[in-house]
């Protein structure tokens, strides 16, 4: 992949310009890990057929490559960002190889073992992870493992020595564009903690991304890439639930502003539940003025606003989103697109992310073709919907907004 494969300046300043790169993770063998009893860790609420979830995952892809989108894949950037660099490699394995977990032993077994693999197959142990056996067959040509190890001793071969990351097919959690700089995110669960460390390394290290500057470095507390919405230019919405705390929406806003990427933050308060693990999962943006929502929280969704002034910040609480939304972008209104279900088709299709949509350009949205009467409202209102089916690839809750990450955006 040469450098100027990234279709448009990088960076993104809203949720709808139109899409010009974006970076997907095809799915692969880290799903083959997931099993009854390990699914719910990993955040999965089935069993995807893995076969059938990379044919959808294909054809989103293409959809996107069919509107003259850019596709990176995100195994292909760790790859080729190992190849050229011997630091991403040692920084890849070094964030996979847990020495409190494993003991010093075997960790350094592991670490030596690692060191030796290439590069593609390195990126394939780091995504979809090792078990115990694995490591011992892999192992042959090293010189002798320590025999040293208790915690060898005392696992089952079908044990990870390193965790599968199901989750990476959720591009949009790990990474975020604002403006021309990159976040990346502070994971809130166990399973995804490691994500970061991929796309830490692939910004770092592949030579496409050579020099981007980074936003909210300090990464003191958990912020999720589903909870944050550009709304517009300056104007960025967080939600606060299951996965962002209030804590990480507060030092996001904080550093957005030191950096001058926004001069306004609205805090939202969702669910602390699966359902609405992220914001995205009940509100996303559909055009330059108009967001798709749940219709259970329509009444109630409330924000607070913080805004950047010369003397420090200001805190408004409890506003309605809409109306304070609008007033932040400085616009007359921010458009609802009702989509007027009741409520158990409502509830249906928000489990199956009929909320969470993929705007490839002002009013023109990727979604899953399951949610037939959300799409069928959508289209009533004039957005273009382009539909995908996700069948399997839905096991894992999360639609096209989840499991893309916008790298590069016609600004607004
Ligand atoms: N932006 C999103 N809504 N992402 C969905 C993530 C789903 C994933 N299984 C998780 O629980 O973390």
């Amino acid at each position: 992949m040469s450098v100027d494969a990234v279709a448009g300046p990088l960076g993104a300043d809203s949720e709808v310009g139109v899409l010009r790169t974006v970076m997907l993770h095809r799915p692969g063998d880290e799903l083959r890990r997931l099993t009854p009893r390990n699914n719910d860790q990993l955040l999965f609420d089935g069993l995807p057929w893995v076969d059938r979830a990379q044919d959808e995952h294909d054809a989103f892809a293409d959809l996107l490559r069919g509107r003259g989108v850019t596709v990176l894949l995100l195994g292909e950037l760790l790859t080729e960002a190992m190849t050229v660099s011997g630091a991403a490699r040692m920084q890849g394995i070094s964030a996979a190889v847990d020495a409190r977990r494993l003991g010093r032993s075997l960790a350094e077994d592991l670490a030596q073992h690692l060191r030796g693999v290439p590069a593609a197959e390195l990126a394939q142990i780091l995504m979809a992870g090792m078990t115990f056996d694995e490591l011992l067959e892999a192992e042959t040509g090293d010189p002798q493992p320590s025999g040293a190890s208790l915690v060898r001793r005392m696992h089952h071969g079908g044990d990870f020595v390193i965790d599968p990351l199901p989750n990476l097919l959720f591009t949009r959690d790990s990474s975020f564009w604002i403006d021309d700089r990159v976040a990346i995110t502070s994971l809130a669960l166990p399973a995804r903690v490691r994500e970061t460390s991929l796309t830490d390394l692939i910004y770092a290290f592949h030579p496409m991304f050579r020099g981007v500057r980074r936003a909210y470095e300090s990464r003191t507390a958990p912020v999720e890439g589903g909870d944050v919405l550009l709304l517009a230019p300056g104007v960025v919405a967080v939600g606060v639930g299951e996965r962002t705390t209030p804590a990480g929406a507060e030092a996001l806003a904080r550093s957005l502003f030191e950096d001058d990427l926004a001069h306004s933050v609205l805090v939202v308060p969702i669910a602390q539940e699966r359902a609405s693990m992220h914001l995205d999962t009940v509100c996303t943006m559909v055009d330059t003025d108009a967001v798709v929502m749940y219709p259970a929280i329509q009444d109630t969704l409330s924000a607070f606003t913080i805004h950047r002034e010369d003397a420090g910040v200001t805190i408004r609480g409890g506003d309605p989103f809409l109306e304070a939304a609008a007033d932040a972008m400085g616009i007359g209104k921010l458009r609802l697109i009702d989509t007027g279900l009741d409520h158990v088709t409502a509830e249906r299709e928000q489990w199956d992310d009929g909320n969470n949509t993929l705007a490839i350009a002002p009013g023109v949205v990727v979604a899953y073709e399951r949610n037939v009467e959300t799409n069928a409202r959508l289209e009533a209102s004039g957005i273009e919907v382009l539909r995908i089916s996700g069948s399997e690839l839905g096991s894992g809750r999360g639609g096209p907004r989840c499991m893309s990450c916008p790298v590069s955006r016609e600004r607004l």
